[in-house]
């Protein structure tokens, strides 16, 4: 596969859709059609589809591993559809939110174990993995505040989570960084929006030099 597979990762709040969407104008006005921006759970109308009953506040009961399986199935599908036939293309790819997020929501965040929705996404990915992830780090609280603050009325069920919900998620994407610190690159999300960009563009830019 020729292109270039960058995966976004953080807490609800760290500035994910934020910086995309900067470095995604940026990219764009170098790169024209080479460059591909796509998130998860969606992206085409069965990811989509399956991300809305996920997220629906009426599906309350739903199991957790039931969850974790619909997050992986919608994955699935956006790797398929989307992913795959752009890296070979050869375009560079912005995905926000792909693996590390199931591992972290559902393995630690729900507590249904990190080591078992690994192993269970493994089916769905079948062996694709980022070529870098850029992990966005903020603690819980101020993630939870960000989205507080900005809030313009929609709410959807994993924000009425508990605080300790959104820290096991956090501790666990710490653990997967300092387990694949080549892929996973931690940025510092506490900082000002622009100094967390050009911490961004300047990880980037370690493993693609020419990018920008
Ligand atoms: N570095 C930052 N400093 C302060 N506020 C930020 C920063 N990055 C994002 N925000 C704000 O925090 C909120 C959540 O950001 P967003 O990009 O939607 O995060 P995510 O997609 O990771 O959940 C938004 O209202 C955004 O304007
Ligand atoms: C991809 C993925 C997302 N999620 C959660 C994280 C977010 O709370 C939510 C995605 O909602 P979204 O609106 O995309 O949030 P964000 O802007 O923070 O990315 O779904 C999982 O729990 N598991 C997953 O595998």
């Amino acid at each position: 596969m020729a292109g270039k597979f960058i995966s976004f990762e953080g807490p609800d709040g760290a500035g994910k859709t934020s910086v995309i969407k900067i470095l995604g104008d940026e990219l764009q006005a170098k790169l024209g059609n080479q460059l591909m921006l796509t998130r998860e759970p969606g992206g085409n109308s069965i990811s989509e589809a399956i991300r809305q009953i996920i997220l629906d506040p009426k599906n309350t009961q739903m199991d957790a591993r039931t969850e974790a399986l619909l997050y992986a199935a919608a994955r699935r599908q956006h790797l398929v559809e989307q992913i795959i036939p752009a890296l070979d293309r050869g375009q560079v790819v912005l995905c926000d939110r792909y693996v590390d997020s199931s591992i972290a929501y559902q393995g630690a965040g729900r507590e249904i174990g990190e080591r078992e929705v690994w192993n269970m996404n493994q089916f769905a990915i079948d062996g694709l993995e980022p070529d870098l992830t850029i992990y966005l780090d903020i603690k819980s609280e101020e993630g939870i505040r960000r989205i507080m603050e900005h809030r313009t009325g929609e709410i959807n069920r994993l924000d009425v989570e508990q605080l300790e919900f959104h820290q096991r998620v956090r501790q666990s994407y710490l653990h997967l960084q300092r387990a694949y610190p080549q892929r996973i690159k931690l940025i510092d999300a506490s900082q000002p929006l622009d100094v967390v960009i050009s911490m961004v563009k300047k990880t980037i830019l370690q493993k693609y030099p020419n990018l920008f």
